[in-house]
């Protein structure tokens, strides 16, 4: 059932190569490979630049490193890449009509930034007004994980979560704000531990001001992360 789901929306994608800016850039046979052969592939590849680097991989610690990083790059920080692991958004009728705002805030967020491959560590906030479904509320802190576990820009990870959601709950009326740290900001180029980047997206009823404002102040940046 799951891997028909799966093929649907790598066909998907298939025909939508352009599409928007918020889709990720995968190459045409992105899933032609296995998981296990993309790992083994890529414990090549790590051995090479370690190699490269002039590390003796016969050394205790290094030797597993090349599986390993392998692993986690397939399995972990980059598994989101593949449709196959979307999560299946449980939703309901809002039969107790609740017609306010919901807001799921300081949801933890660990991705990694395309450019550099290094980490973005932060807070997501997202929320909506339900116009007759509901959403499971993990569902929301899993939608954030599933799109920041690819390889991202700021921006277009704030725009994935709030059109993924709008597919899901029907309606337009979803927002996103983000504030995270890029190590690749903080830990070398210009190396500025401080600054953080906020990025935000705002769907139907959240571009009116009053309704922007409510969900700002529920969500009060809060910047110790
Ligand atoms: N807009 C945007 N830029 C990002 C994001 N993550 C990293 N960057 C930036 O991507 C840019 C890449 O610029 P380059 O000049 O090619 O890379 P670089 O020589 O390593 O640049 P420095 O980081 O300034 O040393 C840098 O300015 C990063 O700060 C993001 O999520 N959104
Ligand atoms: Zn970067």
């Amino acid at each position: 059932m799951k891997i028909d789901k799966a093929l649907e929306a790598i066909e998907a994608l298939g025909d939508n190569h352009i599409a928007t800016s918020a889709t990720t850039p995968l190459r045409e046979d992105a899933f032609k490979l296995s998981d296990n052969e993309k790992i083994t592939l890529i414990r090549e590849d790590v051995k090479h630049i370690m190699e490269t680097l002039g590390l003796d991989l016969t050394d205790d610690s290094l030797k597993g490193t090349p599986q390993r990083v392998a692993k986690m790059f397939v399995n972990e920080i980059f598994s989101g890449l593949h449709p196959l692991r979307k999560p299946d958004a449980s939703t309901f009728k809002n039969n107790y009509k609740y017609g306010e705002m919901l807001v799921e805030k300081n949801i933890t967020l660990y991705s990694t930034c395309e450019h550099h491959l290094l980490p973005i560590v932060g807070r997501a906030h997202v929320a909506y007004i339900s116009n007759g479904t509901v959403v499971g509320l993990s569902k929301m802190n899993r939608i954030v994980d599933y799109y920041a576990k690819r390889p991202q820009v700021q921006e277009r990870l704030t725009m994935q979560i709030v059109q993924d959601l709008q597919v899901v709950l029907g309606t337009k009326d979803v927002a996103c704000v983000i504030d995270a740290k890029h190590l690749c900001v903080n830990s070398r180029g210009i190396r500025d531990i401080e600054s953080s980047t906020v990025t935000s997206e705002f769907g139907g009823k959240f571009k009116e001001d009053s309704v922007k404002r409510e969900f700002l102040d529920y969500i009060k940046l809060d910047t110790t992360f």
